[in-house]
């Protein structure tokens, strides 16, 4: 007899290697395969038709995180991210704070970088953070569509440890949902 108090696990990937998730309305994951050849490596990372809402590149940089940096939470009300990693081993976390949204309240959770060289889409009003989880620095790349405005950043932000948000960047999306549900429980 397995212990009463275990959980059994779900589904939890497909067996395409791809995690069982309810995705969070517009955001869109593109995954990209590396193309080695004999003398390197060739790895896309942003092509137009990866983002269906068909906007334009209006900026590109590159956020360099350092071994254990945590990034969160950060919104925009204007501008979507479109983020590319494939340098490092990073988590993006995403939490959808709009209230008009069908999946409003839901938190999702991407590994991204060398082992998943990953695109993904940002809509506005979905909160995101990051964390460089790996021993050596994480290079992200965004291609916002609309450019750094130095005299009024479309930046809003949280705190890492937020309670508005229903996510514990140390112990995971899955804990977290345990533990906010354990506090709500009567004490006896
Ligand atoms: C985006 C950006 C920032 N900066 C400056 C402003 C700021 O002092 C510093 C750090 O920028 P940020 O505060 O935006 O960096 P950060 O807080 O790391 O946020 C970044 O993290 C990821 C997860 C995102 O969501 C992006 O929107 C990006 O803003 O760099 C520029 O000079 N040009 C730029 O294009």
């Amino acid at each position: 007899m397995i212990n009463e108090n275990a959980v059994k696990d779900g589904a939890v990937i497909t067996q395409d290697w791809q995690v069982e998730r309810q995705d969070i309305t517009g955001v869109h994951c593109k995954e990209v395969l590396h193309v080695p050849r004999d003398h390197g490596v060739i790895t896309e990372m942003y092509r137009p038709e990866w983002d269906p809402t068909g906007l334009p590149v209006g900026h590109c940089y590159q956020s360099r995180l350092f071994p254990g940096a945590i990034g969160a939470w950060s919104c925009h009300a204007k501008q979507i991210d479109r983020l590319f990693v494939n340098q490092g081993h990073m988590k993006v976390v995403m939490y959808d704070g709009r209230e008009d949204s069908p999946t409003f309240g839901t938190v999702n959770e991407f590994h991204v970088g060398d082992t998943r060289p990953t695109f993904l889409v940002i809509p506005t009003g979905v909160w995101h953070g990051v964390q460089n989880l790996g021993a050596g620095d994480v290079l992200m790349l965004n291609f916002p569509t609309i450019a750094y405005q130095y005299h009024d950043p479309d930046h809003y932000r949280l705190p890492f440890d937020s309670d508005e948000i229903p996510y514990s960047w140390d112990i995971g999306v899955r804990n977290t949902a345990r533990l906010r549900a354990d506090a709500k429980k009567p004490r006896v």
